[in-house]
């Protein structure tokens, strides 16, 4: 569980709009060099090649929905995009074949499991519950247009590209890594196959899910990704339509739900943002409407969520007024009786 330390943190009111670039160039600053010092947690192992992973590294960016890009520290440093590429997969899918047949088949609600839960699938009659779980992301890729696997996984790495607005490209060590150790990946699709919610070949269908978690991002581009969402369906950068307005909005559903694991809850309550994680420690976290946040650091907690990347978000949350349960402040009024005390600007007591 991680804590969200508000000392010092300015909290700043919702509005409609991120402050000035100035103001939000400063705030990311801040909150990289606040956490940058931050050492907690453990590289992930069970697929060997992430334990390689160098430690120190962090970037924190966020690009918002008028294509500016603000950016702190290793925000190009490769790393494969893992779950987060889940949230991408959901909506490339959701666009080809409609909200309600990925619904039906995958499901939008929490296992309250972690990700890699067996017992997720026999708790809910083989039912995947969400697409963000690996059960539900095997599934959903499943759904991927495409005659065989070899065009469903391209479809899959042109989609994910049209996102970042750039092509995106698989790491080869990374997929072959994860390959060697996916034998529980393998056993939730044949389990999948056996409550009849997997139509495709099940390894077939985890080689296609592999490559996707293997493909090679940066923290810049989780931002634009996000972005894309937060813009309705648009990347701000390239300005090129990637899913439908209601797609967006259906996804960042899926994501406040169930992006970041058993822990989607207690996110949702310090940080207020749809959001997604990986296993390699990037985060997107989406605010819609304004922009999105991409951070890479790779010390995860027990859940598989990045420590410092945690952090980093809820400060970004906090001081650009992201919280998207937050109530925009009051207008201010002059017709105040002389004993009443004028609302504080964050409509809380002061
Ligand atoms: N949480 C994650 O990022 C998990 C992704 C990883 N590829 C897996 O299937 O286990």
């Amino acid at each position: 569980m991680f804590e969200l330390d508000s000392d010092g943190v300015e909290q700043r009111a919702s509005t409609g709009n991120l402050p000035f670039d100035s103001e939000v160039d400063a705030l990311i600053l801040k909150a990289y060099h606040r956490y940058l010092d931050l050492n907690d947690g453990q590289l992930a192992d069970y697929i060997p090649i992430l334990a390689q992973a160098d430690p120190a590294l962090f970037g924190l960016a966020l690009t918002d929905i008028a294509g500016t890009q603000y950016r702190a520290g290793d925000t190009g440093a490769s790393f494969s995009i893992q779950s987060i590429s889940k949230a991408f997969v959901f909506a490339l899918v959701c666009e080809e074949i409609g909200h309600s047949a990925v619904h039906d088949r995958v499901g939008v609600n929490n296992t309250g499991l972690p990700f890699n839960s067996v017992m997720a699938v026999e708790l809910n009659d083989g039912h995947p519950m969400n697409p963000m779980v690996n059960a539900g992301a095997i599934a959903t890729t499943a759904l991927m247009p495409g005659a065989t696997d070899v065009e469903q996984w391209e479809a899959i790495r042109l989609g994910l590209s049209r996102f970042a607005g750039r092509p995106l490209e698989l790491d080869g060590d990374v997929y072959r890594s994860e390959m060697a150790a996916n034998q529980r990946n393998k056993a939730i699709a044949r389990l999948l196959e056996s409550y009849g919610r997997l139509t495709t070949d099940p390894l077939e269908t985890v080689d296609v899910y592999t490559r996707q978690c293997a493909l090679s991002v940066t923290a810049n581009d989780l931002a634009t990704m996000g972005a894309t969402l937060a813009g309705g369906g648009v990347n701000p950068i390239t300005g090129e339509r990637v899913v439908s307005a209601e797609v967006a909005r259906d996804t960042l559903a899926a994501l406040a739900a169930a992006g970041m694991y058993e822990r989607s809850g207690e996110w949702l309550f310090e940080i207020g943002l749809p959001a997604k994680s990986g296993v390699s420690g990037g985060i997107v976290a989406v605010s819609p409407g304004k922009g999105a946040i991409g951070v890479y650091s790779p010390l995860l907690d027990p859940a598989g969520n990045s420590v410092r990347g945690q952090r980093a978000c809820g400060y970004l949350s906090r001081s650009l007024g992201l919280n998207l349960f937050a109530s925009p402040a009051p207008p201010a009024r002059s017709e105040h009786a002389p004993h009443e005390q004028a609302p504080h600007e964050n409509g809380n007591p002061a």
